[in-house]
């Protein structure tokens, strides 16, 4: 388990380091596009989970979208902190 600052901190890294068969790698490689038609995906399971799935079903496909967020926040260079400014 993680909190949302942890996993991006993980994230921001893996950008830098780029470990070989990362997933987040692969994704900031793909770019801006791809990343956000994956938000789209996500946020739409996201939706059915809430209205026909169990809680903890919702929860996962939540945790889901935002580390897609996250990724975009990275590929952008957007911080936690750019993004806590507006909450
Ligand atoms: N929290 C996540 C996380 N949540 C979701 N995902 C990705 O998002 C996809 C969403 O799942 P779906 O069921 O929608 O998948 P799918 O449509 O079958 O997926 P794809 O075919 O698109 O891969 C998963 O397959 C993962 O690729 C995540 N990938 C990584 N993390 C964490 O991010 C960190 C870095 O991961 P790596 O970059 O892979 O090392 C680690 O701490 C991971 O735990």
């Amino acid at each position: 388990m993680k909190t949302f600052e942890q996993l991006y901190a993980e994230l921001a890294e893996k950008a830098v380091t780029r470990p070989e068969g990362s997933g987040t790698v692969a994704a900031l490689d793909a770019g801006v596009h791809a990343i956000g038609k994956k938000i789209v995906e996500e946020a739409a399971e996201v939706w059915m989970a809430a209205e026909y799935e169990s809680d903890e079903a919702a929860a996962e496909e939540i945790s889901q979208l935002l580390y897609h967020l996250q990724v975009m926040m990275v590929a952008r260079g957007i911080s936690v902190d750019d993004v806590y400014r507006y909450l």
